[in-house]
């Protein structure tokens, strides 16, 4: 085996994983900003991650401001039994705003203004919901911090799980697997299933599994 070829065996891990079900999750209203804890439902999709990810050797976690988050995050650590990593909080994870739509009923929101101007707030890259974040502006935060922070550990060889939100998982997923506008549109993340990513060491994908 050339040197080059051992190099080349080196890879990174990636683990992508939106926070369990929250109570506005359960009740169908535009969460955002609004720091919404997850419901026992939640609580167990958490454990459950927790149990897939068991054989992974997590070096350090990355989190978003948002209780959601880091409480789907400390019952994974907790079953994984993991106690001294580093835990990196940073508000550039926390989800999209949603501006002035937040805390309202997404189906009562289709009813007013039609299911398909909802469908553009919600799935469109570029249309910001009144007040709020497009998904453009949330990868324009997203990703500068994934580039600064995150990336040189995964350069160093670290296995990273990032627990976050469904809009800034799909900012760093359209990044990673290089998405358009328009899948990146019908791509639609569960609630508490980690996506894992193998990388080489300049950040190129090889493999990409989902477990449930
Ligand atoms: O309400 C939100 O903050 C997000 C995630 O739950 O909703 P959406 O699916 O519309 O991006």
């Amino acid at each position: 085996m050339t040197i080059l070829n051992a190099v080349d065996k080196k890879y990174s891990v990636l683990i992508l994983l939106r926070h369990g079900q929250s109570l506005w999750n359960l009740e169908n209203r535009f969460t955002g900003w609004q720091d919404i804890d997850i419901t026992k439902k939640g609580e167990e999709e958490a454990l459950h991650a927790g149990k897939l990810l068991k054989n992974e050797k997590i070096d350090i976690a990355f989190t978003s401001t948002l209780k959601r988050a880091q409480h789907t995050l400390e019952i994974i650590l907790k079953e994984c039994g993991i106690e001294n990593i580093p835990v990196i909080i940073d508000k550039r994870l926390n989800e999209r705003s949603y501006g002035d739509l937040e805390g309202l009923n997404k189906s009562d929101t289709a009813l007013k203004y039609g299911s398909d101007q909802v469908m553009i707030w919600r799935r469109s890259y570029d249309v910001a919901p009144p007040g709020g974040e497009s998904l453009k502006n949330t990868a324009q935060r997203v990703l500068p911090y994934f580039h600064k922070t995150i990336a040189p550990k995964l350069m160093e060889g670290k296995t990273v799980l990032i627990v976050a939100h469904g809009n800034s998982l799909r900012a760093l997923m359209m990044f990673l697997e290089n998405l358009s506008p328009e899948e990146i549109a019908n791509t639609e993340i569960p609630t508490g299933i980690p996506r894992k990513y193998v990388m080489n060491r300049n950040l190129q994908v090889l493999d990409i599994t989902m477990e449930n």
